[in-house]
């Protein structure tokens, strides 16, 4: 596994792949690497002859009250993980390497990213969409890699991909889960024990939903509202948000659904904010 922190570098290494006429995969994190994460490398592993991990704690996607310096970090350890599941490049640049003096352009889907998590985290999808075009151009891959835990984030890359006919594959993979149902994160580190206990009631408010859902329930209300129900009943949580949206544009759903629908929850425990997104069918 070569470690590779400048896009000259990348660039060359992956120059002669390409013309050894390998298929390239790219899996872009910000690491603190868990289960969810080797998942990702695992899909790509599986469908590309070479795959590129990406680790960036991206500046850009967070705003000026977020927690981007105490974001977890750990590289000597997510190398060890990246290289015993068989990675071919890690590319590990530093904010100087991404983000050069004079640098003004963004790319930015106009909608997608203001709504959702948008709304709460105004800025994070131009900071995620920029830096993940960028690493498009850079990597040059034939497919990318993202969690469907983070379903907004998926849409809005295959938004951008469709939209600037950038020649990527978007794949999604499905939610890794802890024991007890909690979606695995990096942030999950930074909870209290108490707070790591509670958190457990996302993915019941998400299990509820889904239990509906597959027990015919079609309104989005009645399931909203057991959703919430769920959610109040731990008080460790500051709900933000708990939405239910057309899976495939992320419109909303009025009434009683006949499509897919994603449900979308934003909790706090303390500073920690928690996501767990997920579709659920007909
Ligand atoms: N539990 C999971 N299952 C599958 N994919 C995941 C999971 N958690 C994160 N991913 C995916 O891994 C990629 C990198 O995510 P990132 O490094 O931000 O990790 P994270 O655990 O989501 O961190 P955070 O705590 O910041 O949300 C993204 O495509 C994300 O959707
Ligand atoms: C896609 C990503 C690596 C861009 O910084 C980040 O948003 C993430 O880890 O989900
Ligand atoms: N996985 C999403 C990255 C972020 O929260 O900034």
């Amino acid at each position: 596994m070569k470690v590779i922190s400048t896009i000259a570098e990348m660039r060359a290494a992956l120059k002669d792949e390409r013309l050894a006429g390998r298929t390239i995969g790219l899996v872009p994190t910000m690491g603190y690497l868990h289960i969810g994460h080797l998942a990702l490398v695992r899909h790509a592993r599986q469908s590309c002859d070479v795959t590129v991990a990406s680790i960036f704690v991206n500046p850009t996607q967070f705003g000026p009250n977020e927690d981007l310096s105490t974001y977890p970090r750990n590289l000597e350890r997510d190398l060890k993980l990246l290289e015993a599941e068989g990675v071919d490049y890690v590319f590990t640049p530093d904010a100087a390497e991404i983000y050069r003096p004079g640098a003004e352009t963004i790319v930015e889907t106009t909608h997608l990213s203001r709504i959702l998590i948008g709304r709460i985290r105004p800025g994070h999808f131009r900071g995620v969409t920029t830096v993940v075009s960028k690493l498009f151009n850079i990597v040059q891959p034939e497919r990318a890699f993202f969690g469907e835990k983070d379903y907004q984030q998926l849409a809005i890359i295959r938004r951008m991909v469709t939209d600037l006919d950038i020649p990527v594959e978007v794949v999604g993979v499905p939610t890794v889960r802890e024991e007890d149902g909690l979606a695995c994160s990096s942030r999950n580190a930074l909870l209290t024990p108490e707070d790591r206990k509670a958190a457990v009631v996302l993915s019941k408010a998400v299990a509820a939903a889904e239990a509906l859902a597959a027990g015919g329930e079609r309104s989005v209300a009645a399931i909203r509202k057991t959703m919430l129900k769920v959610l109040e009943a731990e008080p460790r949580g500051a709900v933000e948000a708990v939405d239910i949206r057309d899976a495939e544009d992320l419109s909303k759903v009025a009434g009683k659904f006949d499509k897919p629908v994603v449900v979308l929850l934003t909790v706090r425990f303390g500073k920690v904010r928690l996501i767990d997104q997920r579709v659920i069918g007909l």
